[in-house]
């Protein structure tokens, strides 16, 4: 078995492994008879619930059993036979939470007199191939230098043995050149693919994301350009596997867990939740769209920085970080106006009575965010909600409503604060000069530049501060516009993800 080496497996002498006990509903009954792991005697039923495993002792069930089981068929990745002729043996492969929340592959090997082992392994993949959401074809895209430059030894170590394990077709490609991922997902036919699998950071699922978005508004005659055009959801969920420098999407997709064995298994389980994306455009062009954050200022810096050091590796963000903690940040003065959820669409566009387009009625529901002519420092729009819990902060990807974080001066231990924020850690009380308005759905940001400034008359570090305010921070990566007005607008409920809710926001009702 190729993937022997990467997976867990429960040693039934020792009494490692599954812990979970098994409930009384559990459906109705497929297969059921007595099994053996090692010497161990089992009772195992397929119901069409899952698979439920209970030790037996002198015709008893043993409670509290290491080898006790009880698996819903999503977590239940396949069966084989094995032994003298396929014949006499056969292996359950399933996924098992662990204490930190990360998903590990396991599997029980059992023996059986009474049901043939091909039999029990027939009756389990039927299961498993019903699972609802459980893709079958994946395209599969790695940026072999993202983070430390291991995305595509990990992929071959980690994931791709979890998905042949699960019967997924994969079609792998490495990127080759900076940007191609946009280029691929642009032109790339995604036709019978079930799932969209970026082995990355952040930056490669913001460019296979706009490029496959791109292909499907060109395919449907959407004009990109016209930010008031409704887009063309995708129809194939994505999935992120860490290997870039940061993955907050991973981690925020996935319990706060960033694991490549736990996304390729959650991709196997087949859960799937809406995100939201946000559109950006300069007057009448369509700059790009963002997966996880858009915004200007300092942010924007920061990464333009961490670009130009990207030679570094992954210690340009700790360099980075200290050098934006001595310098002093740049101001800029701009004009931005935001929109709120639930609040009536921004804009209306009422044709008049001879249908002509010069008496279209705007309304508009934009606010005006006033800081009584004070600099800002920068303002991000987020794709996630920021979630307040009693004994964390939770970042919500799956909200389906966004942040507007607005900075006008925060100090570095406020800086501290705020990454600690998305580490998880609980802030008591709100940070100095850091705003959140909350459930943004849109902003306008327009960097009002002083007139009798030119390039010709201002100090060099003046003309590149000047250079930067046409810079956008598009999901870690930087984006040059022409001018210096940008409107950025959150498509709620977009793009389906592979992932699972937070475990702190679960409620009955989207328990998982
Ligand atoms: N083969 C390649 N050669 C050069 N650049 C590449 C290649 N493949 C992808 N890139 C570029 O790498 C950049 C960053 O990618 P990615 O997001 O995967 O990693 P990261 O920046 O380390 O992680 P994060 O975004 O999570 O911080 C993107 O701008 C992408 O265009």
């Amino acid at each position: 078995m190729e993937t022997e080496g990467a997976v867990g497996s429960i040693d039934a002498e020792e009494g490692k492994g599954a812990s979970a006990t098994a409930s009384d509903d559990s459906g109705d009954v497929i297969l059921s008879g007595s099994v053996q792991a090692g010497k161990k005697s089992l009772l195992l039923a397929l119901t069409t619930n899952g698979v439920t495993v209970h030790e037996v002792q002198a015709g008893e069930k043993v409670k509290d059993s290491s080898l006790n089981l009880d698996l819903p068929w999503c977590e239940v990745i396949t069966a084989e036979t094995s032994g003298e002729g396929g014949k006499s043996k056969f292996s359950i492969h399933f996924m098992q939470y662990q204490k930190d929340r990360k998903l590990r592959h396991k599997s029980l090997t059992l023996t059986s007199q009474d049901i043939e082992p091909r039999k029990w392994a027939d009756a389990i993949q039927t299961q498993c191939q019903q699972v609802s959401g459980r893709p079958k074809n994946l395209f599969v895209i790695i940026n072999p230098i993202g983070g430390n430059g291991k995305g595509s030894q990990m992929y071959h170590k980690s994931v791709a043995p979890m998905f042949k394990l699960a019967g997924c077709q994969t079609t792998v490609v490495e990127t080759e050149k900076s940007k191609h991922a946009l280029e691929i997902g642009e032109t790339r036919d995604f036709t019978g693919f079930d799932g969209i699998i970026s082995v990355g950071g952040d930056g490669l699922y913001q460019e296979i994301l706009q490029g496959y978005l791109v292909q499907l508004q060109k395919a449907a005659g959407v004009n990109l350009n016209d930010i008031d055009e409704e887009f063309v959801k995708p129809k194939i969920p994505f999935c992120l596997i860490p290997a870039g420098s940061s993955n907050g999407i991973v981690r925020y997709t996935n319990d706060n867990v960033r694991d490549a064995e736990t996304s390729a298994l959650r991709v196997i389980r087949g859960e799937t939740h809406p995100t939201s994306i946000i559109t950006i455009h300069e007057p009448g062009k369509f700059i790009g769209i963002s997966g996880l954050a858009v915004g200007v200022g300092a942010m924007t810096d920061f990464m333009k920085r961490c670009d130009e050091l990207r030679w570094m590796g992954k210690s340009r963000y700790g360099y980075g970080m200290l050098r934006m903690f001595v310098k002093k940040k740049r101001r800029f003065r701009m004009q931005m106006e935001y929109l709120l959820d639930g609040e009536p669409s921004p804009i209306v566009k009422t044709e008049g009575a001879q249908g002509d387009t010069e008496s279209l009625e705007i309304k508009t529901g934009w606010h005006q965010h006033d800081i009584d002519d004070k600099p800002y420092v920068g303002a991000t729009l987020s794709t996630f909600s920021v979630k307040d819990m009693p004994e964390c902060t939770v970042i919500d990807p799956f909200s389906c409503s966004g942040d507007l974080m607005v900075d006008t001066g925060c100090s570095n231990m406020g800086i501290i604060k705020y990454a600690l924020m998305f580490e998880g850690k609980k802030i008591n009380g709100p940070i100095p000069n850091i705003e959140f308005i909350k459930g943004a759905v849109g902003v306008r940001f327009k960097v009002i530049q002083d007139p009798s400034e030119t390039d010709e008359n201002v100090s060099q570090a003046r003309a590149r501060e000047r250079e930067m305010e046409h810079y956008l921070y598009v999901d870690g990566e930087v984006v040059q516009m022409e001018g210096l007005e940008v409107e950025a607008r959150l498509k709620n409920d977009f793009v389906s993800m592979f992932g699972c809710i937070a475990s702190q926001l679960r409620t009955p009702q989207n328990a998982s």
